[in-house]
């Protein structure tokens, strides 16, 4: 199973994403798509990544606002795992845009 991160490393990788902010207890970010059928591809995008890593992150939508939060379930908290998903959410947002 993955290894939780410190609070220290958490802030270290968060150094490193600029759209995403955190702690120990998960890491998020929000964007805002064009429209609602954009904000859906995203999401089934996302989602094939999702199933290819076999690491999900929660995702709320509201309209053509998405909300994405990477924490690892199994683990209690957040892991690289957390942060190798952030980094593929962010490739699907900026090719989306
Ligand atoms: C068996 C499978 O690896 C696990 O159920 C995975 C699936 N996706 C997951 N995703 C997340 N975010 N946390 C988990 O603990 C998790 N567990």
């Amino acid at each position: 199973m993955a290894d939780l991160l410190t609070a220290e490393a958490v802030r270290d990788e968060l150094g490193g994403l600029a759209d995403w902010s955190g702690d120990p207890a998960g890491i998020s970010r929000t964007v805002e798509l064009g429209s609602f059928p954009a904000a859906i591809a995203v999401v089934d995008r996302v989602a094939a990544a999702a199933e290819e890593l076999d690491h999900h992150p929660d995702i709320d939508i509201r309209w053509r606002t998405l909300t994405f939060r990477c924490v690892t379930h199994s683990a209690g908290g957040v892991t690289h795992r957390d942060f190798a998903l952030a980094r593929r959410i962010d490739d699907i947002v900026r090719s989306a845009r």
